[in-house]
């Protein structure tokens, strides 16, 4: 059986983060004035994403994408390329009209556990030393994009085998922030 295409990132290993690094340019994939967006920071909680929403390049089967304090995040060149995919969504995906490669995500909702982070997908970057991929969320999400039942198991096992634990949503870590932020707004919260 033809190896499944995770992502090109990813399908041939990783290299692991660079403590050093401190950001680059995130360029779309137009070949005649392309979108660019500086991201000065290092990414966090880096992560291979299965869910429909997020932006994957032809033929892959999960998205990478990470974090990064939205103030550390603008666009640089070609503005007015730029437009949000779904107004109503959480995640803000601003995205390149022309090429339709996702440049950033932003929450705009001051109550979500996560804003003030923009997602960024750092294979649009030419520097190398991003924070690397740590786990695959979403997993099961593949499905409503068209990929087979059967594949799953072995989806999994291609994942695990690169190092990254399979969840089918965010990792325990990232639903613990989630549910304490929650248990904050609702005032049950228990350090
Ligand atoms: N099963 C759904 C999952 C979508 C989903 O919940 N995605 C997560 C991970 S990116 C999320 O936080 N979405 C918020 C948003 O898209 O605004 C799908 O594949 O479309
Ligand atoms: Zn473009
Ligand atoms: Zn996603």
């Amino acid at each position: 059986m033809a190896h499944i295409n995770l992502h090109p990132a990813i399908n041939h290993g990783f290299k692991p983060t660079d403590e050093n690094f401190s950001g680059g340019t995130l360029k779309c994939h137009c070949a005649r004035h392309p979108v660019e967006v500086i991201v000065q920071a290092q990414t966090m909680h880096n992560h291979a994403c299965g869910c429909s929403k997020c932006w994957k390049p032809a033929g892959a089967t999960f998205a990478i994408i990470a974090v990064v304090p939205r103030e550390k995040v603008s666009v640089i060149a070609n503005p007015e390329k730029i437009k949000i995919v779904d107004e109503s969504a959480t995640i803000q995906r601003h995205a390149c009209k022309e090429c339709g490669v996702h440049m950033y995500g932003r929450i705009e909702n001051k109550d979500h556990a996560f804003h003030g982070l923009d997602f960024v997908h750092t294979e649009l970057s030419e520097q190398s030393g991003w924070s690397a991929p740590a786990f695959a969320a979403f997993v099961s999400s593949i499905i409503e994009s068209g990929a087979p039942v059967s594949q799953m198991n072995e989806v999994r096992s291609s994942l695990n085998k690169l190092g990254l634990e399979t969840y089918d949503c965010l990792s325990p870590a990232l639903m613990d922030v989630l549910a304490a932020h929650t248990a904050k707004q609702k005032g049950t919260y228990h350090a």
